[in-house]
């Protein structure tokens, strides 16, 4: 998406060659930088914290970090090594899996002296097929929101609320939950946005907002826990986020607190789809709750924040009782029978096995 008026990618290959660049995204919401990744594990680094985060950014990401370890050394050995290394940075997003078995396989026919070569070409590819994904993400949801806008008086706008944050910068470009945001608004149709802030790392207040603003998107930030009483007062239309990763019978996971989100929309009557690429899809786990890996970050995350001071100084403050314990798992699941549709790049699903296997049929049988 454009930042002041500049087209940008989340992650690109370095143009003199040495590496590939990145959005340093733990330096929202106040300062925008970009970085450089010259090696693997300058790219596990990133991925482990979350200078790169968002299920298809990370699984870019982690192609990336092969074809920088191919570089260095391209024999079998390194290829498994670099895989086996940045599959153990973060456990919960399958498109990290997803991109690490595509790279590995394709990479293992491919003699040495050709790999790097071919696992940034492998790399780019994931990018391109990503942004392509979403902007049929976004033509799909943009649909469920035009639908909402006729019921509408002139000028209201479809109130979308969000958790956590699966735009453009959880991605290469566009988003997924953002998608049909920003072309229902790029199109005319009046949209705001509640955005969770989404404690503990904030990624809809340092993220998510920032990224509305720069695309001019009317957006509100609020609490987590306000979601639920917006809902009640008839304040949402419809809820969309995103996932790390959904099993084949429809179960989501999703950023901690996804779950209550969708239980209060289920009792106010609130439709709750979530938007996701066939990548984000495990095709081998059914039931969600019982199989899905959910990732314990640190406590510090949640007894400490960073922010700015008034002078314009990036300063992290403890908001726990000292001595306190502190828990932080970071995703939740939310069973496939809260979520009122699936907006994939094959269009609106329902969230159950039949859609799923008819949509992606060849992803079944990959995964068998
Ligand atoms: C489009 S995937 C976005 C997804 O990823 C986020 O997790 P994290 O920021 O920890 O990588 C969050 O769950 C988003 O919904």
């Amino acid at each position: 998406m454009k930042v002041n008026g500049e087209k940008y990618r989340t992650i690109w290959p370095a143009e003199d060659g040495s590496g590939v660049v990145i959005i340093d995204q733990t330096k929202f919401p106040h300062t925008f930088e970009t970085t450089s990744l010259l090696d693997l594990e300058d790219a596990a680094h990133a991925i482990r914290v979350m200078q790169v985060r968002g299920a298809p950014l990370i699984g870019a990401t982690a192609a990336f970090g092969v074809a920088l370890g191919m570089k260095a050394d391209p024999s079998d050995e390194s290829l498994h090594a670099a895989c086996d290394t940045l599959l153990a940075t973060r456990p919960t997003a399958v498109n990290l899996k997803w991109a690490l078995d595509i790279a590995r396989k394709r990479l293992i026919q491919i003699a040495p002296e050709r790999r790097a070569h071919a696992a940034f070409e492998l790399a780019s590819q994931i990018c391109d097929d990503d942004i392509a994904t979403n902007m049929a993400i976004g033509m799909h949801g943009m649909e469920l929101i035009t639908e909402i806008a006729k019921k509408k008086r002139p000028g209201e706008p479809v109130n979308v609320l969000t958790h956590c944050n699966a735009g453009w910068l959880a991605t290469v470009d566009w988003g997924t939950a953002t998608a049909p945001i920003y072309m229902s608004h790029d199109s005319g149709i009046p949209v705001h946005v509640w955005v969770d802030e989404t404690r503990p790392r904030n990624q809809g207040a340092f993220l998510t907002a920032w990224e509305l603003g720069h695309h001019g998107v009317p957006h509100t930030v609020v609490v987590d826990n306000a979601g639920g009483h917006l809902m009640q007062h008839g304040k949402v239309d419809l809820v969309i986020t995103g996932t790390d990763r959904t099993t084949a019978d429809g179960d989501v996971c999703n950023k901690i607190g996804t779950y209550l989100k969708a239980l209060a929309a289920r009792d106010n009557g609130v439709p709750f789809y979530v938007a996701l690429p066939s990548s984000t899809i495990d095709f081998s786990l059914s039931d969600g709750l019982s199989q899905i890996p959910i990732e314990e970050r640190s406590g510090t995350e949640v007894s400490h924040i960073t922010g700015l001071t008034e002078d314009g100084r990036t300063e992290t403050v403890e908001i726990v009782a000292p001595g306190s314990d502190t828990a932080n798992p970071a995703f939740d699941v939310t069973p496939a029978r809260l979520v009122t549709g699936l907006i994939t790049e094959r269009g609106v699903l329902e969230a159950n096995r039949k859609a799923i296997v008819k949509a992606f049929p060849e992803r079944m049988k990959m995964s068998a």
